[in-house]
């Protein structure tokens, strides 16, 4: 049997090219992977984590970005606990599509869906979006913001870490007798996370 107390499903989502696949793989495996293809349709990894000694299973889902695969990508919406929403710093374009990606996650998504916005590929010097703006965007847009580079690894382990404690308190307020204590925070939003005796009663 294998020894995890929460499974949580995280989706990634965001134009082609923004650097999915290099994120989850920069995770994952802690590689900036050479040359490699657009992702076809859906690829999904998995990885194993542990926050206040509960470990947590996180199952990533990296969808393709290019239009011709929208309607399998899109079926992978609905289950999702997180989507990740990427676009790339240093090309407008990506930015400028987050409002139909944001039409997307309502039609698809459950309406309890962690949404966190994610601007990748800060290692670049061209950047063409301002930090202020993807900020700006993702605090009228209800979501967490952090800038990212698979390349240079920069915040990625705190993108996924984060995400799986706001999931797992989530869960745990769920249950009754809640109280919490510590806090940790995705730029400025905080989320509380706890030693957690209600997750012991989990599983
Ligand atoms: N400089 C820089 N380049 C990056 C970074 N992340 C990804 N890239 C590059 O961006 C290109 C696209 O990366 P992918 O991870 O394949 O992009 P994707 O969003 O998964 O693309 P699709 O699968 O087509 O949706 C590759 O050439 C990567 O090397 C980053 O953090 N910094």
């Amino acid at each position: 049997m294998e020894d995890y107390k929460f499974l949580f499903k995280v989706v990634l989502v965001g134009n082609a090219g923004v650097g999915k696949t290099c994120l989850v793989r920069r995770f994952t495996q802690g590689v900036f992977p050479p040359g490699q293809g657009a992702t076809i349709g859906v690829d999904f990894m998995i990885k194993t984590v542990e926050i206040n000694n509960e470990r947590i299973k996180l199952q990533i889902w990296d969808t393709a970005g290019q239009e011709r695969f929208r309607s399998i990508t899109q079926s992978y919406y609905r289950s999702a606990h997180a989507l990740i929403l990427v676009y790339d710093i240093s090309c407008q374009p990506t930015f400028d599509c987050l409002t139909d990606w944001l039409r997307e996650i309502e039609e698809y998504a459950s309406f309890k869906v962690l949404r966190v916005l994610v601007g990748n590929k800060i290692d670049r010097e061209d950047r063409e979006i301002p930090t202020e703006v993807g900020e700006d965007f993702a605090k009228r847009h209800d979501m967490y913001y952090l800038e990212t580079s698979a390349k240079a690894s920069d915040n990625v382990e705190k993108l996924f870490m984060q995400i799986a404690a706001e999931l797992m308190e989530a869960k745990c307020k769920e249950l009754p007798n809640y109280e919490s204590s510590g806090a940790q925070s995705i730029n400025g939003k905080t989320t509380t996370i706890r030693d957690n005796p209600c997750c012991d009663r989990l599983g």
